[in-house]
């Protein structure tokens, strides 16, 4: 049985149970279970904090988890990222008290707090700054005013923390985090490819939408050009032999730029429908 470990509170708790449930597995209904068995799929969830959850996959325990990169990363195991899930997206940034500090450059002898010490950690010594770091569970952005530290490494996400605390952030992102799914190297336990095959299937679903139009038969290739879909478009005759229908995934971020070229080259009937699943 595949065993997979979830968040099982904060930030990406929900919208990982959401991605998993539609991508057909069954979900708990209480938040308190922490155990829960898919008979019909022979998969096991462990819901369990997503800090611990590198370690659980990077000792081999369990097979493979959802957490943050971030996370992952800062816990330092013997795991790798097999593939992004598109929600939970944040930025670890430097931050300090506002005029403070521009550049990383004046973090040199500083202390810094931040509840990543081990991504922290390893970018300061790839960078070759001497800073003291103070590792702190959360409410990071309290630090500096209560005197601990002079700046920190924090996750941002809208900035609404860090401006309440009077801070601001500097210097390049130290990282650009979202879900991943991580598993062991070289390891493929039984379960895992239908398990990516499906996650994969419900991020072409959330990212694409499939468009259907008319075209003049002479103005096909010109329109194809605008919509080459994964492999090719779905060109079908109509009974008018002078068009030609058209079918296509695009990216539902270019919906409508999309569907504005395509008019102006005189493509008519125009219609997009949302993409309920699929396998790719
Ligand atoms: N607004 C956000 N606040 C915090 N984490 C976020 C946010 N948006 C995305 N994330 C991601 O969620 C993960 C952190 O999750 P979570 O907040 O559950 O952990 P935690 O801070 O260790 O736990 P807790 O806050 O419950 O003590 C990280 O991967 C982080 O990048
Ligand atoms: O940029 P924002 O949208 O304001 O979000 C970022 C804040 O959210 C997180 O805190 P969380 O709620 O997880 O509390 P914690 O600091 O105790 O972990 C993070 O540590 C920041 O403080
Ligand atoms: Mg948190």
């Amino acid at each position: 049985m595949l065993r997979v470990a979830v968040p099982n509170k904060g930030a990406l708790s929900e919208s990982a149970s959401a991605m998993l449930n539609e991508a057909g597995y069954r979900q708990r209904r209480d938040t308190r279970e922490l155990v829960m068995v898919d008979p019909d799929n022979d998969v096991e969830f462990f819901f369990l904090r997503p800090r611990d959850i590198a370690v659980y996959v990077g000792a081999g325990t369990l097979d493979v988890g959802i957490t943050g990169r971030d996370l992952f990363l800062d816990a330092q195991v013997d795991a790798e990222e097999v593939l992004s899930l598109g929600f939970g997206a944040s930025t670890f940034r430097f931050a300090g008290p506002v005029g403070d500090f521009s550049s990383i450059d004046q973090l040199e002898g500083k202390r810094l707090a931040t509840s990543y010490d081990g991504l922290l950690r390893s970018y300061l010594a790839e960078r070759g700054i001497n800073a003291s770091v103070v590792r702190l569970d959360g409410a990071v952005e309290s630090s500096v005013r209560l005197g601990v530290a002079d700046a920190i490494a924090d996750v941002v996400e809208t900035g609404t923390t860090l401006r309440a605390a009077g801070m601001e952030i500097f210097g390049d992102p130290i990282l650009k985090s979202e879900a991943v799914l991580i598993g062991r190297p070289g390891a493929n336990p039984a379960g895992v490819d239908v398990l990516i095959r499906r996650l994969r299937g419900v991020l072409v679903a959330r990212q694409y939408v499939m468009m259907d139009y008319d075209v003049r038969k002479d103005l096909v290739e010109q329109a194809a050009a605008l919509t080459p879909g994964l492999e090719s478009p779905t060109v079908s005759p109509l009974q008018n032999s002078d068009w030609v229908a058209v079918r296509s995934m695009i990216k539902k971020s270019e919906t409508n730029r999309i569907m504005d070229e395509l008019y102006d080259i005189g493509a008519r009937a125009i219609l997009v429908s949302s993409i309920h699943a699929c396998r790719i």
